[in-house]
């Protein structure tokens, strides 16, 4: 049997359903053996952000290997800002790439470069495969290491000469799947509880390691017998927390003196999984004030490691390690918990109503536009988001993430990642309505990807805020004063003249566009998107102003 049929053989039995790719010469034994395969699809993605994205996606929202085929030399290079965002996410993704054959690497052939070395800083594992009978155990490897807790990308550089050599009677070996129900070690568990104990205003930070753990039962049951707000992690990538518990809080700031004043008041923080407190800016302020206690419970060593001094770190699985723990401070919060709930409730209404005071504004604010489609959003939606200023530290409090699968995006922060994101999650889940919120910005880094929308016929809803710029940095330019803080002028951070042409870009690559720039046009088209069950890009032109 030949390589590329092997190669194929050994991800099917892997569970693998599609292989996210784009094609180049030195890929085309394995396009070849698609021609005869019906097992694993090939989904075609026209340029490598889009099948990185792709990838990350399905392998985010399904915990499953994701596979994607990157072409050489430049297709790694091209896919390196989504692979970045996918180690950052910790997606369990096989990237694979087409080496040129070994026979002429000594003349550096076109597309030819080190690609294991190229991909090693962004992956778990990265390594060339040196000859068909190699190609077995490099495969069961690196599925098992990019499934193994903490998950992520891991690289393998397969040479065209393996796919086309053949071998009889070659062992394809076994999938190995490492459980992942790692519990934490009691003794720190006790010490975790002493301090949340002896704690008089306790405050949670929760993130990824909760949804991908699946533990919101019990990440419900360990906030209410704190009696502690909840706040999501700063580049809040999940639905860690539903946004509809009455302990909701909200998503960490990004920047230190908004987080101080999250932080005011309370002596103990909390992280249930959560990366403690990324940071846009650096604004010479501390992100803690000095004193704060810190309990830190996540799979990840290294977020644990990472930066703050955790007075009790527990290495474990959150959902294996947080009944123990909410065993032994039941009932501590019961003096405090209904206060809490108060005045998030007392905060939660007073942002309602100035969204709601904002709603006859034309151009259209955000925040009203995104209350509405909360409004409109089937309960089993996902929701896949990319808004930088037009979603910020209240959009989950208007569009609901509720579920632990509901919502992905931005954990790794390098914009374009949605579209392509909800190609693959609606490939995983076909019956669920996949709703993308991006920014104008974003979107233009992969709009190829809407091309793969329509070619699969996936009937993801594109929502683009257009505010005509990087209106995020624009505000992040302010902060750090200077010219433009006093003349409100900005370089390189307008998108006009002209102004990109959403519609014509829809029907460039085969999607309806529809343009909304009122909240009742917004709820027809979103309503018809949803209905009509045919990829949609619904154009949105909000207020630039910041
Ligand atoms: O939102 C931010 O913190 C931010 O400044 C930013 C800007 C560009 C991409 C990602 C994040």
């Amino acid at each position: 049997m030949q390589g590329k049929h092997i190669l194929l053989n050994l991800l099917h039995s892997e569970g693998v359903e599609f292989i996210f790719g784009n094609p180049g010469t030195t890929e085309l034994p394995l396009m070849d053996a698609f021609v005869v395969e019906n097992r694993i699809r090939y989904i075609l993605g026209l340029n490598e952000v889009v099948v990185m994205g792709m990838a990350d996606g399905y392998a985010q929202a399904t915990g499953r290997l994701a596979v994607c085929n990157l072409h050489a030399a430049p297709g790694l290079g091209n896919a390196m800002g989504m692979l970045y965002n996918a180690a950052k996410a910790g997606a369990p993704i096989l990237v694979t790439a087409g080496q040129q054959d070994m026979c002429i690497r000594l003349t550096e052939p076109l597309l030819w470069d080190d690609l294991a070395t190229m991909a090693r800083p962004l992956c778990k594992w990265s390594f060339e495969v040196n000859s068909l009978a190699e190609l077995p155990r490099a495969i069961r490897r690196a599925s098992k290491v990019a499934l193994t807790a903490p998950t992520g990308p891991v690289f393998l550089s397969i040479p065209g000469d393996i796919l086309t050599a053949s071998a009889a009677d070659l062992d394809l070996g076994q999938p190995t799947r490492i459980g992942t129900r790692m519990r934490g070690d009691a003794d720190v568990v006790a010490a975790a509880a002493k301090l949340i104990q002896a704690s008089v205003n306790p405050v949670i930070f929760a993130g990824d390691s909760v949804a991908k753990s699946s533990a919101h039962a019990e990440i419900i049951a360990f906030a209410e017998a704190v009696g502690a707000p909840v706040y999501l992690e700063a580049m809040a990538n999940t639905a860690a927390f539903p946004s509809n518990h009455p302990l909701y809080g909200g998503t960490v700031p990004r920047m230190t003196p908004a987080l101080r004043a999250v932080m005011a008041g309370h002596d103990l923080l909390i992280s249930i999984g959560a990366d403690l407190m990324t940071q846009s800016q650096a604004t010479g302020i501390e992100a803690l004030s000095p004193g704060t206690l810190v309990v830190h419970l996540d799979d990840e060593p290294w977020q644990i490691g990472k930066n703050f001094a955790a007075t009790a770190a527990i290495q474990g699985d959150v959902k294996a390690t947080l009944p123990e723990l909410t065993a032994l401070v039941a009932g501590c919060g019961d003096g405090r918990r209904e206060g809490i709930v108060a005045k998030l409730a007392a905060v939660r209404a007073e942002l309602l109503a100035g969204v709601d005071a904002m709603a006859g504004q034309i151009p259209l604010q955000s925040q009203p536009v995104l209350k509405l489609i909360g409004e409109l959003l089937p309960a089993d939606a996902i929701v896949v988001e990319e808004l930088l200023s037009s979603g910020m530290n209240t959009v989950r409090h208007l569009v609901p993430a509720v579920a632990p699968d509901s919502w992905f995006g931005m954990r790794g922060g390098g914009i374009g990642v949605a579209i392509p994101q909800a190609a693959g999650i609606q490939l995983a889940f076909p019956g669920r309505p996949v709703v993308v919120l991006s920014g104008d910005g974003s979107a233009m880094y992969s709009a190829a990807a809407l091309w793969t929308l329509a070619h699969y016929q996936l009937p993801v809803i594109t929502v683009i805020f257009n505010n005509r710029g990087y209106r995020i940095l624009k505000q992040r330019t302010r902060a750090i004063g200077g010219h433009s803080a006093e003349t409100d002028t900005y370089v390189a951070m307008d998108i006009e003249e002209p102004a990109i042409d959403f519609m014509a870009l829809a029907k460039a690559h085969g999607v309806l566009g529809v343009k909304a720039d009122t909240l009742d046009a917004v709820r027809a088209a979103f309503l018809a998107a949803l209905a009509s069950k045919a990829p949609t890009l619904i154009e949105i032109a909000v207020e630039r102003g910041l």
